[in-house]
Order: structure tokens, then C-alpha cells, then sequence
């Protein structure tokens, strides 16, 4: 297990700020180094205020790159959609400056439309600067679900495939998700959970069992730091 750090925070506004800073400083490091730098952020409800807050930091935005860990296969008219979530909340204020790339297109399917996304994620600046998770009460992070029918080659450290469709029995619509290696290759990786419900799912995580059973353990278990940002 390797948790370089568990910030805790009495709430969600607190961590925004903090996440904001962390992940700001992340960005800003990277655009020094290389001149450029990509986020891959997560969807879901819990990022709001976590995105907001980013949108205000003073970072060299028109350099920066936006895409998500996962998606869900449907349109951005759809309040189901992570882009949608990303383009309301995080892509205002100052990080309106920012280029997005969504992982989700018109194709029918995650499987018709992943080339045309493997394409535009070709132009990010790689390794991502910082990716940021989410977990759901049933352990899964990006779309590494549970009963996934991907799941194996998602969550192995050796994946070749960057970008893979996921389907599984509590994910909703099609899926579609960055694969392990291109998570764990980010300069800052952290673990975003808010909610006291989420509490003891994270403390089972964290205790033994296959990592099939609750996956955002791939991650835990990864030999590489992780900071986890957890408010109840
Ligand atoms: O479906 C998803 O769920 C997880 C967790 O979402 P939350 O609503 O419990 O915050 C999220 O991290 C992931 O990006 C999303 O596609």
C-alpha cells in the first residue's frame, strides 16, 4: 500500500481549496518544465465544488489540457454525462482558457468511437501532470467496475491499451475509461471521496480481498504514491 498522504478535512469546501491548491501546484510544475501540461479529472457528483475552485486558481490555463479518467457512453445534453459536468463547473472563470478533450463522441457505441478518442488524446502532453479519482460506494474508481467486462485488462499494471470500453451490471450506460498505467503515470495522483457513507467502503478497501471485488484497491495497492482527500 503505498498512501503517501490522508488529508482530512471537516468539509467539502475545505478540500476543495486544498485539492485545488494540489493539483494546481501539479499543473503549474509541469507547464514550467515542459510548457504544457494535462489533467484527467473525474465525474460523478463529487467533484463540484472541487472543480469550481480549480477554475479560480491563477495557472497558465491556455496551456493546460482537460480530459476526464472515464466516461459514460451518452450524449453531453445528458445530466448522466462527466464532460458535461466538467464543462458547467470547471471549464469557467479562469480555466475557461483551457482545451478539453472529451472521451465521448457520436459513435453509437464506446467501441465505434474509441479510435477517434485515442486520436485526440494523441495531442495531451503525456505523462499526465495529475488524475484525480473518484470512488463509488460499491469501490469502483474511474470505470473500473465490479463485474466489468474489461475490468482485468483496465486494472493490470502491464496494460498495453491506455483507453478500453467498459460494460458492467451497476455502471448504468456503456463505459468507457484511461486503464491503470496511464493513471498511476501521472506526476500527482489523488483520491477525492466525500461523504460519511464512503468511510468504512474506503476502510474495507484498504483491509484484504481481491481487488475484482472492489477495485479502487488496483490503485491502493499500487507501488506509487497516492493522496487521499477525504472530507465526511
Ligand atoms: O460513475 C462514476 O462514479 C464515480 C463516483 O462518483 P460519485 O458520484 O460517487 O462521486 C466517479 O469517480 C466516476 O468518474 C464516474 O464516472
Amino acid at each position: 500500500m503505498s498512501v503517501a498522504g490522508f488529508h482530512e478535512f471537516g468539509d467539502g469546501a475545505a478540500l476543495a481549496a486544498a485539492l485545488a491548491d494540489y493539483v494546481g501546484a501539479a499543473l503549474a510544475a509541469r507547464v514550467a518544465r515542459d510548457g504544457m501540461a494535462s489533467l484527467a479529472v473525474s465525474g460523478g457528483r463529487t467533484p463540484t465544488r472541487f472543480f469550481e475552485a480549480l477554475s479560480t486558481r491563477d495557472l497558465p490555463w491556455s496551456k493546460i489540457a482537460v480530459t476526464l479518467v472515464d466516461e459514460r457512453w451518452v450524449r453531453e445534453s445528458s445530466d448522466r454525462s462527466n464532460a458535461r459536468l466538467v464543462r458547467q463547473h470547471l471549464l469557467i472563470n479562469r480555466a475557461a482558457d483551457a482545451r478539453f478533450v472529451p472521451l465521448a463522441n457520436d459513435a453509437p457505441t464506446p467501441e465505434d468511437g474509441l479510435f477517434a478518442v485515442n486520436e485526440a488524446l494523441e495531442d495531451l502532453a503525456w505523462p499526465l501532470a495529475a488524475a484525480v479519482l473518484g470512488m463509488g460506494d460499491d469501490g469502483h474508481t474511474a470505470s473500473f467496475f465490479p463485474n466489468g467486462d474489461h475490468l482485468e485488462e483496465a486494472i493490470d499494471p502491464q496494460a498495453t491499451l491506455g483507453l478500453i470500453p467498459m460494460r458492467a451490471p451497476n455502471a448504468g450506460e456503456p463505459r468507457i475509461t484511461l486503464t491503470l498505467p496511464v493513471l498511476l503515470g501521472a506526476d500527482a495522483l489523488a483520491l477525492h471521496i466525500e461523504g460519511a457513507a464512503k468511510r468504512p467502503v474506503l476502510d474495507k478497501a484498504l483491509g484484504e480481498g481481491p481487488a475484482s471485488e472492489m477495485p479502487i484497491r488496483a490503485v491502493l495497492r499500487a507501488d506509487r504514491p497516492l493522496d487521499i482527500f477525504w472530507a465526511p
